[in-house]
């Protein structure tokens, strides 16, 4: 059971021009991960997000979600199909003229929920998502992390086996961004829930994402975990993003030259933590000073950069880089070349 596209295109005319939103397009998205789609505006990722809700159809290609080939669907197969994958939104789409627990009943009412459970049904949700107090609050009184848990607990209403999130905390401060996050990570693995969520943050991706895909021109040009990602960007639209994170420039001052150099180096898993800047400054006599460091965390797994100022003999500088390049566990960055 999986999200599976397979040669997946999708063209808008709009006044006779032809617009390529997707150009042969395949992804398979197994049943259980969180699936990160990034790309910057414009790539496709909400109208690949449109052909798995069944909003729209490829202009050719096959969409299979669960076992059912979407195109095949028709009348009440497609309602109900519908109903079995959840969809939450940047500016969370709730209706301010209804109560929180009327925005849950209405959808409820349209898959024609039984109504003696709707209530119950209502009330765990509200729970699940930490709002057990806001039932009869109208939206113009939360907060946007409140509105987004509404816009999850309504998602989740009909038990869907697919959460679709288009650019969910996107409106959201940095610390709400984390909490929302937080809280998809637990109904994905708590309900086994599916989660596609499209994003152009990087920070979204590595905080939620099992896997990635990068987006750019209706392609998908890089895809796979997050960590090897954010370690081995290659193409450079992805190399863009991961150095949005890691914004490791050379301060202007900095002379470079063969006596003067600029190493960032990069280490990988528990080589992260060790003292390793200590063995460089033991084995070679060259003046060492850190320019910029960090180390992130990806699924707890660490993931460190550090840029070092080394000065000396030219012949010691060789020397030095020759022992980095044949450390186990760390490699010489290079800088990530940025894309405007
Ligand atoms: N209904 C439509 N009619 C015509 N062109 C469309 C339509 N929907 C999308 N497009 C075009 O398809 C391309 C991909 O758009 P899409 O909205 O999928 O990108 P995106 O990556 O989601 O961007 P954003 O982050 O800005 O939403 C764009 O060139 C867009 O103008």
């Amino acid at each position: 059971m999986a999200i599976v596209l397979e040669d997946v295109s999708k063209t808008y005319e709009v006044k006779g021009r032809r617009i390529e939103a997707l150009k042969k397009l395949s992804l398979t998205i197994e049943d259980g991960e969180i699936f990160g789609l990034i790309g910057f505006s414009g790539a496709g990722k909400s109208t690949l997000l449109r052909l798995i809700n069944l909003l729209e159809a490829p202009s050719s290609g096959k969409v299979n979600v669960n076992g059912t080939e979407l195109g095949s669907l028709s009348g009440d197969d497609l309602r109900i199909r519908r109903q079995k994958i959840g969809m939450i939104f940047q500016q969370f789409n709730l209706i301010e003229s209804k109560t929180v627990y009327q925005n849950i009943e209405f959808v409820l009412k349209a898959s024609r929920y039984d109504r003696k459970k709707t209530r119950g049904r209502i009330e765990e949700l509200l729970d699940l998502v930490g709002l057990g107090d806001k039932v009869d609050s109208y939206p113009k009184n939360l907060s946007g992390g409140q509105k987004q848990r509404v816009g999850i607990a309504r998602a989740l209403a009909n038990h869907p086996d697919v959460l679709l999130c288009d650019e969910a905390t996107s409106a959201l401060d940095p610390d709400t961004t984390k909490t929302i996050l937080k809280l998809l990570k637990r109904i994905n693995r708590e309900l086994g829930i599916t989660i596609v969520l499209i994003t152009h943050e990087m920070e979204v991706i590595k905080e939620i994402a099992d896997r990635v895909g990068v987006m750019t021109e209706g392609e998908i040009v890089e895809m796979d975990d997050v960590y090897s990602i954010f370690s081995h960007p290659e193409h450079d639209v992805t190399k863009g993003f991961v150095q949005d994170i890691y914004d490791f420039t050379i301060p202007p001052h900095i002379d470079v030259n063969e006596r003067s150099e600029v190493i960032t180096i990069k280490f990988l898993n528990e080589h992260a933590e060790a003292n390793y800047v200590n063995q460089l400054y033991r084995h070679f006599e060259c003046d060492i000073s850190i320019l910029n460091g960090r180390i992130e965390y990806i699924h707890d797994m660490p993931l460190g950069f550090l840029m070092l100022h080394v000065k000396g003999e030219p012949g010691e500088i060789i020397r030095l880089k020759g022992f980095i390049d044949e450390s186990r566990g760390i490699e010489r960055a290079g800088i990530y070349a940025k894309i405007d």
